[in-house]
């Protein structure tokens, strides 16, 4: 490439306390390319983000714009000179409009005060440039993330940004979605805009991208074509070493039942859902985003109440609305939502981990701190945990390190049930493989597991049986043998009787 890049970093250096989170890295970001960051939990690539985006300050190495270098004292300066940043979940005003969330505080005005009717024009005309249908009018409040995103993609657009960093934007949404957010980045691309884009999901990279910087441990790997490198490359290139198996799916004889669901209905949102799960089974609960999984997962577990039917655990009848019951009973969840719903963000670690079992490291009345450091411990090996000390808040780890705490939390104590709510959003290719293992694992040991997943490879590599759900109804149920790509989509667009 012989143009000047937009924006690029030379040697940079980033580190927090003696964690060296970035270190010498260096990135050129083109007009006209998608440019992809890779790398496992911890690599680094949050903190390229921020710098780049002006939220953190490099401790070493230059920032350059058109060549020039720069400094960015703050998010504002990165804003001005069009650098934007598309979040995995937007943060709008929700009671303001489409329009008025774009505009933010540089609304179109007339002799009258704000112009709306110019306003609502160059809402639409920022969504026709991008080739996507948005209200101008409609409030935020009740917008998809997918949408949400799109709104975000405008703003930046109407601030006239050259540089789009997209960080994790796919891991929140359906297959519909990512294709429509696909087709609205190699829109920008085309206009000339520079794309940085973070997804742990290797095929996506290969979809959208044209080169790709890899990052390892905070350092500088490699910039490559994606159109010279094979997958199995990027993966070593991002780990290290080779990879084992992806899905290695143990061979189990299903045991006694021991989670029954009958007839379960929450009016509005799920309804007349039926099915078993057996000691040494996985069964994965398929279905669009948005299908009803995880709300019938949150009314198994008692976090939302029921309208009718029935829910046992080992032939007992669970009491409605009660995760106390739940967990008594030896369910457990680990929800999709974990930063909101799976950790408290400024306790350690190891508390985190420790929370959700505190009868295991119970002696007496008292919790034994020992007992608890040596169980986070091990925990934070066997899903190999990139941290600095056990005592650290849990705040200070990166998203996909996050998402491993609380796996080790609901793991840590050793259900009968294991709810798991897309086990590896978020999480690296290498851990993919760690977490699959577990859960076969679990499953070999008499665990019976429901694990909801979006990502069909995980579905077809790693379940038993399939229960596919297609408005808030359960569309069909899969044996391993029966359940394709075909046949899982069909069902979970509604194309195939149950
Ligand atoms: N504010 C902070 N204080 C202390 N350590 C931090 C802070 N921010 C990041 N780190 C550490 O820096 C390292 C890199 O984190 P970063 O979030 O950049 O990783 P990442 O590649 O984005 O990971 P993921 O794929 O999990 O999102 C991690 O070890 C993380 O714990």
């Amino acid at each position: 490439m012989d143009q000047t890049p937009v924006l690029s970093l030379s040697q940079v250096s980033k580190a927090f306390g003696a964690v060296r989170a970035v270190r010498e890295v260096s990135l050129e970001l083109h007009p006209g390319e998608v440019h992809a960051l890779a790398g496992e939990n911890g690599a680094g690539k949050s903190t390229i983000v921020k710098i780049l985006s002006g939220v953190h300050r490099p401790d070493s190495g230059r920032i350059l714009l058109d060549g020039e270098p720069v400094e960015f004292a703050g998010p504002g300066d990165a804003q001005q000179a069009g650098v934007a940043v598309i979040y995995q979940e937007p943060t709008l005003f929700p009671d303001l409009s489409v329009m008025e969330n774009i505009f933010m505080g540089r609304q179109p005005r007339s002799r009258f005060g704000i112009d709306r009717r110019a306003m609502r024009a160059a809402a639409a005309d920022l969504f026709a440039r991008l080739g996507v249908r948005l209200d101008p009018d409609q409030p935020a409040r009740g917008l998809s993330i997918a949408d949400q995103q799109l709104v975000e993609i405008a703003k930046a657009l109407s601030r006239r940004a050259r540089v789009l960093i997209m960080d994790e934007p796919t891991a929140a949404l359906s297959g519909n979605e990512v294709a429509r957010l696909f087709g609205v980045a190699t829109t920008l691309r085309e206009q000339g805009c520079a794309l940085l884009f973070i997804s742990h999901r290797l095929e996506e990279m290969f979809e959208l991208c044209t080169r790709v910087t890899t990052l390892r441990d905070g350092a500088y790997v490699a910039t490559d074509l994606i159109a010279d490198i094979t997958p199995d490359d990027l993966v070593r290139r991002m780990v290290g070493r080779e990879l084992d198996a992806l899905f290695p799916k143990q061979e189990t004889a299903a045991g006694e039942v021991a989670l029954k669901v009958g007839r379960l209905t929450r009016e509005g949102v799920f309804t007349d859902v039926s099915f078993e799960v057996r000691r040494g089974e996985i069964v994965a609960l398929a279905g669009l985003v948005g299908a009803g999984r995880s709300e019938v997962a949150r009314a198994i577990f008692g976090i939302d109440r029921w309208d009718a039917g029935s829910v046992e655990v080992d032939g007992r009848r669970l009491r409605p609305a009660s995760p106390t019951a739940a967990m008594a009973a030896g369910l457990a969840l680990v929800p999709e939502d974990r930063r909101q719903q799976g950790l408290v963000m400024d306790l350690s670690i190891e508390r985190n981990i420790g929370l959700a079992g505190l009868a295991a490291v119970r002696r007496g009345p008292l919790v034994s701190r020992a007992a608890e450091r040596r169980r986070a411990a091990d925990w934070a090996v066997r899903l190999r945990l990139k941290y600095a000390r056990l005592a650290d808040p849990v705040n200070v780890l990166s998203g996909g390190n996050q998402q491993k705490v609380v796996l080790a939390k609901w793991l840590a104590r050793g259900p009968s049930v294991l709810i798991v709510d897309e086990p590896t959003r978020g999480i690296d290719v290498g851990t993919k493989a760690e977490v699959h293992r577990l859960l076969s694992e679990l499953a070999g040991s008499g665990v019976a597991v429901l694990m909801i997943s979006s990502e069909l490879p995980e579905v077809l590599g790693m379940a038993d049986r399939v229960l596919v759900m297609h408005e808030g109804r359960l569309a069909a149920e899969l044996s391993r043998a029966e359940a394709t790509e075909e046949s899982v989509m069909a069902a979970a667009t509604g194309r195939s009787a149950a």
